[in-house]
């Protein structure tokens, strides 16, 4: 499986089933998309997440009209009910309707994968589907990393530009300054110690832009 970032601002995205996992997917995908949850009963949490809500037991022929029925650009489908034979019925109509299937109780052709994010950086972590504990287990690892992370992500942002005004520099030598940044310990001393305008001073240093200009 190869990743892909996608925004889903716009896009619908339909979940059937109201348990545990599928109020997980709900607090994921709402982030962004516009989600409908579909369930004859709700797990306690979903209050919180804004979605809309079908209270409604499915039948598996029932499948293709629910879908039909959901407004807007219909992009992500997820069967999460305890029910294999009609999360099979919901998977092949999502297939059939355009969308792509998340399905929770195998490894179908997309999987949601842990998120870690601090700030503009995400890092999405899957196991191929063999062990969702560890995906879990490496993304809280990964969170303090992140965070540390996250004020250098800034930084270069910030650098990129001052470099792109720089108009006497090609390509390969904005790349060499942003790496050189990177790699300087004093840099990230100064960010860990929260003192951004002294990273920054350091990096245009490092860089060799000269501030005044
Ligand atoms: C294939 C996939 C499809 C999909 O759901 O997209 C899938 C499938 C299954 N999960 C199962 C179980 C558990 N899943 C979790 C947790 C998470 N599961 C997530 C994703 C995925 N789970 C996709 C693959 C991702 C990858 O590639 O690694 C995460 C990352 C994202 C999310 O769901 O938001 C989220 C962690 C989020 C976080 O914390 O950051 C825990 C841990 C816990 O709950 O504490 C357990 C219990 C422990 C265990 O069993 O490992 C079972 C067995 C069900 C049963 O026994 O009946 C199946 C079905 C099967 O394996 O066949
Ligand atoms: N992907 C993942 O991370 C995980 C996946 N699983 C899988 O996901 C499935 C769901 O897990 P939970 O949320 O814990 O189960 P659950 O039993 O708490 O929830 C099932 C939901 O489906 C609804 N439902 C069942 N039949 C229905 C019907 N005919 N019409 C309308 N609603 C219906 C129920 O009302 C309930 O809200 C499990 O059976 C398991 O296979 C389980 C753990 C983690």
């Amino acid at each position: 499986m190869l990743p892909l970032f996608h925004d889903f601002e716009g896009k619908t995205v339909v979940i059937v089933g109201g348990g545990r996992v599928a109020l997980r997917k709900a607090r994921t995908y709402t982030i962004e998309a516009d989600v409908t949850v579909v369930a004859d009963a709700f797990a306690d949490g979903f209050d919180e997440v804004d979605c809309e809500r079908r209270r409604r037991r499915l039948e598996p022929d029932e499948a293709d009209e629910l879908l039909a029925s959901v407004e807007g650009d219909l992009f992500l489908v997820i069967p999460a009910t305890d029910d294999r034979t009609l999360n099979d019925a919901i998977a092949r109509a999502g297939r059939e309707a355009g969308a792509l299937v998340n399905r929770v109780d195998e490894r179908g052709d997309t999987v949601t994968p842990a998120r870690a994010e601090s700030g503009t950086l995400t890092v999405a972590i899957s196991t191929g589907g063999e062990s969702p504990a560890v995906a879990r287990h490496l993304r809280r690892e990964i969170e303090p990393l992140l965070e540390r992370t996250e004020p250098m992500g800034r930084l270069q942002a910030d650098l990129r530009e001052q470099l792109a005004e720089e108009s006497d520099l090609s390509a390969d030598q904005r790349r060499q300054a942003l790496r050189r940044v990177i790699d300087d310990d004093g840099v990230w001393r100064a960010l860990e110690d929260g003192r951004y305008e002294d990273a920054r001073d350091r990096a245009l240093e490092v860089a060799g832009i000269d501030p005044s200009e």
